[in-house]
């Protein structure tokens, strides 16, 4: 369970250009689940994903992970949570262009200790999992969108984290691999992992394997 309580994030605090980009959101996501966190550009969406994702604090607030609480977590903490526990999926794909499909994918497990046996096992279950299998030698820059989105994909899951961050995941994919991406996302679901999706694409709407929309505007949660 992924709890959000009276979450607040304020930008250039006391300054001229203070903005309260998320105020006071309280929300609930169950394990396993899948969640569509909807709005606008510029309501807020990226800010809460990076911050269940612990990848930047809250103003005030927490968020509390399995019993865990993140929100206030120390930097290196921060990261070995990440690396144990989460996978994130961006609209920019966020790989080494220069390095190959393989290489990007193992590299979450780096700081993780695991042995090149382990490793290679690891990042085969992944390419299977996100069908980017046959490119695994490519170098990413070589790759088309939905490649590239895939090969992403499969650096989420490489350490097997429960629960899946996306941020527009869609953005610059056409409509035949959005679909294929819902797909992966339908069989993530299926293996019990958390999901959680930061989206305007109305292809989310209406999908049978999503348990939740959240509407965010203006920084609020809107009921
Ligand atoms: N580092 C920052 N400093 C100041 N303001 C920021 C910062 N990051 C985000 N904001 C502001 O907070 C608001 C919410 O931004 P956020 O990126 O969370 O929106 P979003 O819903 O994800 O939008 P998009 O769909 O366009 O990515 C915006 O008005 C943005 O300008």
């Amino acid at each position: 369970m992924i709890k959000v309580n009276n979450l607040n994030k304020i930008f250039n605090e006391n300054t001229k250009k203070e903005f309260h980009a998320l105020k006071d959101i309280n929300i609930q996501i169950q394990t396993s689940s899948c969640v569509i966190l909807k709005g606008v550009s510029g309501s807020g969406k990226s800010t809460l994903l990076s911050i269940l994702g612990a990848l930047s604090k809250p103003s005030s607030g927490d968020v509390i992970i399995n019993n865990d609480s993140i929100a206030k977590l120390p930097d290196l903490h921060s990261s070995l949570f990440r690396a144990k526990n989460l996978g994130f999926i961006f609209q920019s794909y966020n790989l080494f262009n220069e390095l190959n499909v393989e290489e990007n994918i193992s590299i979450p497990l780096v700081p993780l200790g695991f042995s090149q046996k382990e490793i290679n096992q690891k990042v085969q279950t992944a390419l299977n999992l996100a069908n980017i299998e046959h490119k695994k030698d490519e170098t990413v820059s070589n790759l088309s969108g939905g490649e590239k989105q895939r090969t992403a994909i499969a650096r989420a899951l490489v350490n097997n984290p429960d629960i899946i961050l996306c941020d527009e995941p869609t953005a610059n994919l056409d409509n035949a691999n959005s679909l294929k991406f819902i797909e992966v996302i339908k069989k993530l679901k299926e293996l019990n992992k958390t999901i959680i999706i930061a989206t305007h694409d109305p292809i989310f709407d209406n999908l049978d394997f999503v348990d939740n929309t959240i509407n965010i505007k203006d920084g609020c949660i809107c009921e």
